[in-house]
């Protein structure tokens, strides 16, 4: 018989991972060894809600390649539990999910400040708000709004990397290096699948 779980702090995520890249590990390594978080889940969105009509390769690619970035990681997981949800993919339906199979695990939002003060607009925003921590890392060029409004929102001054997966997308239909922005292990596959040419 398999053992219940035991308790931990799990930090998550969220992303569409277009693919994964550095600057989405080295955020979730900081957080993962160097808060109180046991580890981090990068979960896959199929399909943001506010994203919706946008260019993605498929949910299995991403995932796929998300998968290669973390294998060697023992604190990071690639969670793919949206990709078996209706879509859009609402944080909240995701977080019941996520509890109901996890009974034992307390989940925390991983967010940037950028989606922080999008946050009220999303499905259920008082539910989310609420019931989590929610740990922010600055985004370039985004503002932090009032956190009085977020009471339960930290802010985490992790390391960022000014690259984007908008940025790796354009450097290979350009034929420019991807070396060192994405693990060489995503480089291969990406470059050997020949996505995003
Ligand atoms: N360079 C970075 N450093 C730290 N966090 C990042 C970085 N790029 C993205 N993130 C964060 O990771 C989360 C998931 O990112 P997402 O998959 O949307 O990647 P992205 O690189 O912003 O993609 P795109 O360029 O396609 O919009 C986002 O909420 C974002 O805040
Ligand atoms: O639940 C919602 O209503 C909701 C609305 C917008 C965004 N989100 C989550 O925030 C993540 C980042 O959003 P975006 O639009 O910046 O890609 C996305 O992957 C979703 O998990 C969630």
């Amino acid at each position: 018989m398999s053992q219940p779980d035991a308790s931990k702090r799990v930090g998550l995520l969220f992303g569409s991972f277009n693919p994964v890249h550095s600057g989405h590990l080295i955020l979730a390594e900081y957080f993962a060894t160097r808060t109180d978080l046991a580890e981090v889940w990068l979960v896959v969105s199929p399909q943001s809600p506010f994203k919706v009509g946008e260019e993605l390769l498929s949910d299995t690619a991403r995932l796929a390649l998300l998968q290669l970035a973390v294998v060697d990681n023992p604190h990071l997981r690639a969670e793919s539990i949206e990709l078996r949800l209706p879509r859009p993919s609402y944080t909240i339906a995701t977080l019941d999910a996520l509890r109901t199979q996890h009974p034992t695990y307390e989940f925390v939002l991983l967010m940037g400040a950028d989606n922080l003060a999008g946050l009220p607009r999303w499905q259920a925003a008082d539910r989310i708000m609420r019931e989590l921590d929610l740990y922010v890392y600055p985004r370039p060029g985004a503002t932090l709004p009032d956190l009085a409004a977020f009471p339960r929102a930290r802010v985490v001054q992790a390391p960022l990397l000014d690259i984007s997966a908008t940025f790796i997308r354009a450097s290979i239909q350009t034929g420019q290096s991807i070396r060192y922005l994405v693990p060489a292990a995503v480089e291969q596959e990406i470059l050997t699948q020949r996505y995003y040419q």
